[in-house]
């Protein structure tokens, strides 16, 4: 134990005492709840100390701050991982132990952060525990959304969605900073009137305000850590106590300032990939990012009186477009607030803000139609214009008579504000998230920005952190790892490498084997326990979990299954080695094909779980309500990881890193970072299959192909296709999947069939599942890839992304700590 307050008596009576203090109860009368509780009030009285520590380190040594601005941030649980990060996990659960109580059970007592919806919200968390462990100053900004991702509930095999109130038994992590908050105004108009100089002064009147109050939580790094905040920020009336007085104009705007301020942060957008155009959303964009400017430039005016400097102290990351309304805030700031003129003003705005690009899906482009725009946003869109102006003053200076460029590049064009635009205008740095990716941007979706400024572009792979995703989720090989290799692979991923030795060691892959024995055991107990379904955790366990997107092809994944299940009945004799399929994924609540194939994948497990002729060949499960915390156990348990995404479409993934680095094998296409997991670890340890990227972009480019052909053609594919209206899995409701097999074929409608090639990949996959049971078959070949797969995920840890963004756009430096003077 590192901290003299991990010692057990002493961290015990803290429980004891903080049990006393919250409920009056002694430990022999506490609910696990309440141990939960007094356990994370004692964690947080530890971590105070160092917390105070590093924000003290941080006044004396001035060092610039990277604040990461984002929308969504995934935390999962933060109890084991706190305890993980400052090395206390064993103690604490052997401590509990001594007293009759499980930390697994009083983990599961925590509700998940899910302040976010996938891939995007959980980068953000594994940045800020990197940020932490590397010792970079560092401040995730965000919004306390009062519920966070929906809670899915599947009923009858249809996704239903229950509120996420996870503040219900508050929050023992969190402080609130009251003495911190802000001032928010939206609406209004906009007058200017001549200042004693002479010079024109903006004026903003009539407009509604709300408070942002921030809660501050701390982000443990590993080991002999520095602890970061994360600033979320809670939305309260400005007039709170004053309604009665109010004559009966003020009292309408209290009234209105008070629902303003209620539903402003109530709940999170639950769209993944894409944009909904919601006028609330562009209010709570606003909302987190002017607050968090506010209080970077007041921390830093607190040391520093030239503010056109505040680049040489401040960094504000862009996480995908949705903060990116921070450009023209900084803006208004340095003019309204600060007095720079213009150019001045630009020029720190261009040298403080970055950009991250999470996406090419057209349908996830942020564009706001200029009439909302400017009536909830007066000044920001008074300046988002002049910046659009002096733009395309740029644009036309690079390409002289060529109308095209504007058309494609303005910032405000057609009638809207193109949030991507103006991020890049005013960014000094736009990166990718996977080198695949960022070839797109260049090549194609960002061509024309990529040609006037190309040094702007750079790729960052994303990353993920090992604290939470091995030395937390999967603790058996953790341990057998660290028996290896010692620890230094928790703050030195590339480390694992040295395991490449036990590749082709027969006592290795019998133990790494049993390891994942043990784990998909335990997922097998979540299943019965959950699903009341029985699955053998000797069958290949096959996982895709993920958002539900049509872009990452579940559809594939199920069609398949049914394709399977065909096979097995037509050929009862074939020797075919069993399988369990496990899915988990939420659909955004309006998104109808998504939902029709959760549905989709229940039918087919119901049926096929429930047919006792195939003897437990095939086995389909659909795990509710996959969240942070499942998929830990989950990617634990994995054989076959499955990333079957259209080439082109993901731009990173990184539930895909999650997975090898536990040791499973991927399937998939050579899609995002796809790419780089089989250029680490060869393509002999991974089944690769599909259009390449390039291929996809070319038939897009053509129009698309005719799936038609391939439904004449092929037999197996017919079936299935025919199975999905002529009520074989629903026979009460035989047309229930027309609408799946109407976006496979598009019988009946004008646009592209098949969007997502499907069918055109269906033999390949099938071929690829092939090789997968194939190699299972030799136990020893597929020990041998998993542990490689391992050894060879050193790449992937966020650790290393970091480092990259602050080598390369941060450029920040250490904080050293020295906790003797907290
Ligand atoms: C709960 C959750 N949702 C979504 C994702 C993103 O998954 P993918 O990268 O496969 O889209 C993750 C990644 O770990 C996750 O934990």
């Amino acid at each position: 134990m590192q901290n003299e307050l991990l010692n057990k008596e002493r961290f015990m009576q803290n429980v004891k005492d903080n049990l006393k203090t919250l409920y009056r109860r002694n430990m022999d009368e506490a609910n696990p709840q309440q141990i939960f509780q007094a356990v994370s009030y004692t964690v947080k009285d530890i971590i105070i100390d160092q917390w105070l520590a590093t924000q003290k380190a941080m006044d004396e040594q001035d060092p610039k701050i990277v604040y990461y601005l984002s929308m969504e941030f995934l935390m999962g649980r933060a109890l084991g991982n706190n305890l993980i990060n400052i090395q206390g996990y064993k103690e604490v659960e052997e401590a509990l132990k001594d007293i009759g109580f499980d930390l697994n059970v009083i983990e599961d007592e925590e509700r998940d952060w899910a302040l976010g919806n996938g891939g995007l919200g959980r980068l953000a968390a594994c940045f800020l525990d990197s940020l932490a462990t590397l010792g970079y100053p560092a401040y995730g900004c965000g919004i306390r959304y009062k519920y966070g991702m929906f809670r899915q509930a599947i009923i009858n095999g249809y996704q239903v969605e229950w509120p996420d109130n996870w503040l219900k038994n508050g929050n023992p992590f969190e402080l609130k900073r009251a003495e911190r908050a802000k001032e928010v105004k939206f609406g209004g108009y906009v007058r200017w009137e001549n200042d004693e100089h002479g010079h024109s002064k903006f004026i903003h009147e009539g407009y509604q305000s709300v408070l942002a109050v921030p809660y501050d939580v701390p982000i443990t790094g590993y080991g002999d850590y520095n602890i970061n905040t994360l600033r979320i920020w809670d939305a309260e009336p400005m007039n709170i106590f004053e309604l009665e007085s109010f004559d009966k104009g003020d009292y309408q705007k209290a009234v209105q300032e008070q629902n303003l301020a209620k539903n402003l942060v109530e709940v999170l957008y639950p769209n993944d990939n894409h944009y909904a155009g919601k006028e609330l959303r562009l209010k709570q964009q606003y909302f987190f990012v002017s607050a968090s400017i506010q209080a970077a430039i007041e921390k830093y005016k607190k040391k520093h009186d030239d503010i056109r400097k505040l680049y040489e102290k401040a960094v504000f990351q862009l996480n995908d477009t949705h903060p990116s309304v921070t450009v023209a805030e900084l803006m208004r700031i340095l003019i309204d607030e600060e007095g720079l003129p213009w150019d001045e003003a630009w020029e720190v705005t261009n040298k403080t803000c970055a950009y991250t690009n999470h996406t090419i899906m057209a349908e996830a482009l942020e564009k706001w139609p200029i009439e909302l725009f400017s009536r909830l946003l007066p000044r920001i869109y008074q300046i988002v214009e002049e910046i659009n102006r002096r733009f395309v003053l740029e644009i036309q200076k690079n390409y002289p008579g060529d109308s095209k460029k504007i058309e494609k590049m303005a910032i405000i064009y057609d009638g809207q504000v193109k949030m991507a635009h103006l991020a890049i205008a005013g960014s000094f740095s736009v990166n990718g998230v996977a080198h695949l990716h960022t070839e797109i941007l260049k090549k194609k979706e960002l061509k024309d920005f990529y040609e006037m400024m190309p040094l702007k572009f750079n790729n960052k792979t994303n990353g993920i952190t090992q604290r939470r995703f091995l030395l937390h989720g999967n603790h058996l090989l953790a341990d057998w790892i660290s028996d290896r290799i010692g620890k230094e692979w928790i703050t030195d991923l590339t480390q694992l490498s040295k395991l490449k030795v036990y590749a082709e060691d027969k006592k290795a892959q019998q133990e790494f084997m049993n390891i994942k024995y043990k784990n998909k055991e335990r997922v097998a107990k979540y299943i019965l326990d959950h699903n009341g379904v029985s699955v053998n955790p000797r069958s290949i366990f096959d996982i895709q979990v993920k958002r539900l997107h049509e872009y990452k092809r579940q559809l594939l994944n199920i069609l398949h299954v049914m394709h399977l299940y065909n096979v097995i009945k037509e050929h009862p004799e074939m020797d075919f080695y069993p399988r369990t399929f496990i899915f988990g994924a939420k659909a955004a609540a309006g998104y109808r094909i998504a939902k029709l194939t959760i549905k989709l994948i229940n039918a087919v497990a119901d049926v096929i779980n429930n047919d006792k002729s195939i003897q437990n060949k095939i086995k389909v499960v659909f795990i509710e309500d996959y969240n942070v915390s499942n998929a830990e156990l989950l990617f634990a348990a994995a054989d076959v990881s499955e990333q079957i995404s259209t080439a082109s479409k993901e731009a990173s993934g990184t539930g895909n890193m999650k997975f090898m680095l536990n040791g499973a094998l991927t399937i998939g296409t050579l899609d995002g970072a796809n790419v780089e997991i089989v250029e680490e670890v060869g393509i002999e340890n991974a089944f690769i299959f599909g259009l390449t990227a390039d291929e996809v972009i070319q038939y897009e480019q053509n129009g698309g192909y005719n799936p038609m052909d391939i439904f004449n053609h092929d037999q197996d594919i017919r079936k299935v296709l025919m199975q999905l209206i002529n009520g074989f899995y629903t026979p009460d409701e035989p047309e229930l999947f027309r609408d799946i097999y109407n976006s496979l074929l598009n019988t009946h409608s004008t646009s592209r069939a098949d969007t997502y090639f499907i069918l055109k990949d269906f033999k390949e996959y099938a071929h690829a599942q092939k090789r997968v049971e194939e190699h299972y078959r030799n136990q020893k070949a597929w020990a041998k890839s998993a542990i490689l797969n391992t050894a060879c995920a050193g790449k992937f840890s966020s650790d290393r992304t970091i480092q990259e963004y602050v080598d390369d756009i941060w450029k920040l430096k250490k904080v050293v700590v020295d906790l003797d003077k907290k």
